[in-house]
Parts: C-alpha cells; sequence; structure tokens
C-alpha cells in the first residue's frame, strides 16, 4: 500500500479499479517500466552511434524485433536520433499490436484510428516500397500530427490520411491504381495536388464551411472524408473526385477491402500508465472528466464495437483485424469481442439449415445485383452482412511475448506488472468466406 500512495490516485480512479477488478499497485510500478524506442528500418548499423550520441545503452528487445529499451526516466526527445528521425518513440507492447497483423509486403492496411501515428509509422516501416497504409481519425488535430510524423520519418509516399468517423468510413484502397506505376500519374498529375493545403482556395473554404456545420450539428455526416494527405503512390493521384470517393457493394469489399485492418480503438487509457501518471500535472478532475464519467465509458463501449465491426467490413475475405485498446478493463476488450462475436460469429451458423438459408439469400442478393434491382449489396453502408463471418485467431507471434491469454482463448492482454511495458489487450480477426 506505501507502494500505491507514491501516486496520490484520486478516489474515484480507485472505485474505477475496483468496479473493474484492476490492480491499482500497477501505477507505482512507474519507476521500474523501462521506456522503448523502436529503430527506423536502415539504421541497424547506428546503433553504436546512437548509444554513443545518446550517451545511453540500447538494451535489445529479445521478444520484439527493431525495439530497445532505455531506462524508464530517460528522456529521448532532445536526442539527435530522434529529431533526425532514426528513432521512434513506441512502447513495446504497441509493436505487439502491429506485430500481430502479420504484415506481408504489398498488403494494403487500413489503420482506422490512426493518431496520433506511432503504429501507423511502423506500418508504413514494414511495408517499405510496397502496399499502401489509410490512415482514419475521427481528430483533425491529432491526424495533423500524425501528418507530421509522416514527414518527420519520410514515410508517407504509400500513404493517405483521412478525417472521419471510423463507425462509418467507407473506401477501400486503390489497390490496382497503386500498382500502375508513373504512366498514370505522369497523364493525370493535376487531378489531385500532393497536400490538400495546396487546394484551391475556393474548394477548401467550401470543406471549412461543411465542417463548422458538422461541428454546429447542423448536418452530419454529409460530406466526404477529409483527405489531409497523400502520398505519390498512395493511389491517389490520377484519380478523379469521383473515382476516389466511390463506395462499393459488399461483393466487391471481399475481394477489394483491405488485407489487414488495425483497430486500435479510443479507450479509457487505464492500461498506459504513464498516461495516467500525466494526469499529476493535468488534475485529477480532468481525469474524471475524460476518462471516469460513466455514461463516457458507456459510451465507449459503444463505440469501440462501432469500430471493430466497421473496420471488419472492409477487410476482405482472408484478410486480419487486429482489435486493441491500452484499457485493462474487461468491458472495452472481452466483452467487446463476445458481443462482436455473438453477430458475426462463424459459430453462430450452428445449423446447416441456417448455412443454407445464409447461401440462398446471398445468392438471391447477387442475382438481383446482376439484373440491376438492387444497386449495391448493402455495400457501403453501416451494418453486417451475412457473409460477414468472423474467427478469432492464434496470434503466431506471441507465444515469445510477455503476456497472457485474455479471458476469451486467442486474446493477448499485456499486464504491466509483470510484462514490463504498457498495458495492452489484442484480439485478431480472420474474415471467412461463406
Ligand atoms: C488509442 S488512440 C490511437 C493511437 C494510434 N493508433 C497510435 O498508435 O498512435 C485512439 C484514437 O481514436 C480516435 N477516435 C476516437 N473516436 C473515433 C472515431 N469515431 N473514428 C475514428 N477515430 C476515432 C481518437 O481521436 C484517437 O486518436
Amino acid at each position: 500500500m506505501e507502494e500505491i500512495s507514491k501516486l496520490p490516485l484520486p478516489d474515484a480512479f480507485l472505485e474505477f479499479l475496483q468496479e473493474n477488478g484492476l490492480d491499482p499497485s500497477i501505477y507505482a510500478a512507474i519507476d521500474s517500466t523501462p521506456r522503448y524506442i523502436r529503430l527506423k528500418a536502415g539504421n541497424g548499423a547506428q546503433l553504436e552511434e546512437i548509444e554513443a550520441e545518446i550517451k545511453c545503452k540500447l538494451e535489445r528487445v529479445v521478444w520484439m524485433q527493431g525495439f530497445f529499451s532505455l531506462p524508464p526516466d530517460f528522456k529521448i526527445a532532445n536526442s539527435n536520433a530522434y529529431k533526425q528521425g532514426k528513432i521512434y518513440g513506441i512502447d513495446a507492447a504497441s509493436g505487439a499490436a502491429v506485430s500481430a497483423l502479420d504484415i506481408s509486403i504489398g498488403d494494403h492496411v487500413l489503420d482506422l484510428c490512426a493518431a496520433p501515428g506511432a503504429k501507423l509509422c511502423m506500418i508504413l516501416d514494414i511495408l517499405g516500397d510496397s502496399g499502401s497504409v489509410t490512415g482514419v481519425d475521427i481528430a483533425r488535430h491529432r491526424l495533423a500530427a500524425c501528418r507530421t510524423l509522416l514527414q518527420k520519418y519520410a514515410l508517407g509516399d504509400r500513404c493517405r490520411l483521412f478525417v472521419a468517423d471510423g463507425t462509418t468510413f467507407s473506401l477501400v484502397p486503390q489497390r490496382f491504381h497503386v500498382d500502375t506505376g508513373s504512366c498514370i500519374l505522369e497523364e493525370k498529375v493535376d487531378t489531385f495536388r500532393e497536400w490538400t493545403s495546396r487546394r484551391p482556395w475556393k474548394e477548401r473554404k467550401r470543406a471549412a464551411k461543411a465542417r463548422e456545420s458538422v461541428a454546429s450539428g447542423l448536418i452530419a455526416n454529409s460530406e466526404h472524408p477529409d483527405l489531409i494527405y497523400y502520398g505519390q503512390h498512395s493511389g491517389v493521384i490520377g484519380l478523379s473526385r469521383n473515382e476516389l470517393y466511390q463506395s462499393v457493394c459488399d461483393s466487391e469489399v471481399s475481394s477489394s477491402g483491405y488485407d489487414k485492418v488495425l483497430v486500435d480503438a479510443e479507450c479509457t487509457h487505464d492500461g498506459s500508465v504513464r498516461h495516467i501518471q500525466k494526469f499529476e500535472n493535468w488534475g485529477w478532475t480532468t481525469l474524471q472528466r475524460r476518462v471516469l464519467d460513466a455514461e463516457r465509458t458507456d459510451n465507449l463501449t459503444s463505440l469501440q464495437l462501432k469500430l471493430l465491426t466497421n473496420g471488419f467490413r472492409l477487410l476482405k475475405v482472408g484478410g486480419s483485424l487486429v482489435y486493441s485498446t491500452c484499457s485493462l478493463t474487461a468491458a472495452q476488450n472481452e466483452d467487446v469481442v463476445d458481443q462482436f462475436l455473438k453477430q458475426n460469429a462463424s459459430a453462430g451458423i450452428t445449423s446447416c439449415f441456417q448455412f443454407m438459408l445464409i447461401v440462398a439469400w446471398q445468392l438471391m442478393l447477387l442475382l438481383l445485383k446482376d439484373k440491376n434491382l438492387v444497386k449495391s449489396i448493402s455495400g457501403v453502408k453501416y451494418g453486417n452482412t451475412s457473409s460477414d463471418l468472423a474467427e478469432l485467431q492464434e496470434i503466431d507471434a506471441a507465444k515469445d511475448w510477455p503476456c497472457r491469454s485474455g479471458r476469451i482463448p486467442k486474446t493477448l492482454r499485456f499486464d504491466p506488472s509483470t510484462s514490463k511495458t504498457s498495458g495492452l489487450f489484442v484480439a485478431k480477426f480472420t474474415k471467412l468466406a461463406i
């Protein structure tokens, strides 16, 4: 108990922990939790040079490639290696969420809650000169910070960033376009310019006006997602506005949706010990307002389920989705997974008869579509069709990670006291064809 009092947690937070069966002692262990950095790809040879510059030994994290630990109180922000974009500050557990995606060269990846962008940068670093990444976040200022990161680490070439609500975002990757090489770029390079800040004045004014209307609640979701950044090879250049914002039906999503989707959902952040510690300076009342408010917590779990559902909808058949949060509560993790599986699980098809019904329904929709009787098969609208069958997947890489199984088999939990990382929950799904 003496340990716990090192961080004077407010009563409301202690109650929140008690209600959720969480042990407050993790917040006293901050002094022994290392800092983590990841080396940007291609900088491995400069390890000794970086160590000399920061005057500190970088301890390799044996279970997460490219990651190193530093003493808990070490500040990387002032180092040249950080300023020059050779190292990132990112917790090793966050690295695990990205590793769980098992990204292959050429993958088209959707990061549905992307800002401020540590995981997005890692994804781009893994992809290198291949595939594409679409980053989405509802908070414009946070996504702008993400754009700054892309520039700093020179990783934006295959990335596009949209300010949008991840629960309704509906664009698939520009698969074919990305890979068509430079001839289209040369022909139609003026269709979209590289930076939207260079968009024509009238267009920017129209977008700002639409944003104001949304903010004042007059209209909602009437505008397209706002594209605030795209790189040369993200598939955007050469497209007309209509082509970029073209929606597709579910049957197309199954083949041209994203190969991998990360839903690193908004949460109460209670597993991020360093984040909670910051409220000592920001004021505990801020914690109460931002984190513990009961209504917000209820809304959060519903938001998490919607984000997971929509991310899964945009996944192609055979692709993988990782759902992660830095909360340790079951309500935001296993309970969300449970609900999602109830709505989408293949195990839900309990009988041959049900299976036949679903197949018949799909065939009927295809037939109607063929005869132009329906324009899209519930395509871009929020909500699932019976073809969205989810299955929890084993995370193969996790056998060496310092984590344990969650309440649901195949889900994982990083507990700060044993993992020596930030707290994290990870679940991985695949989309099955029927
Ligand atoms: C845990 S943070 C994501 C951290 C990020 N993945 C990273 O590695 O830096 C959650 C993010 O979800 C965003 N968010 C909240 N509601 C959202 C929504 N409805 N659609 C999209 N993003 C949302 C927040 O703005 C916040 O940036």
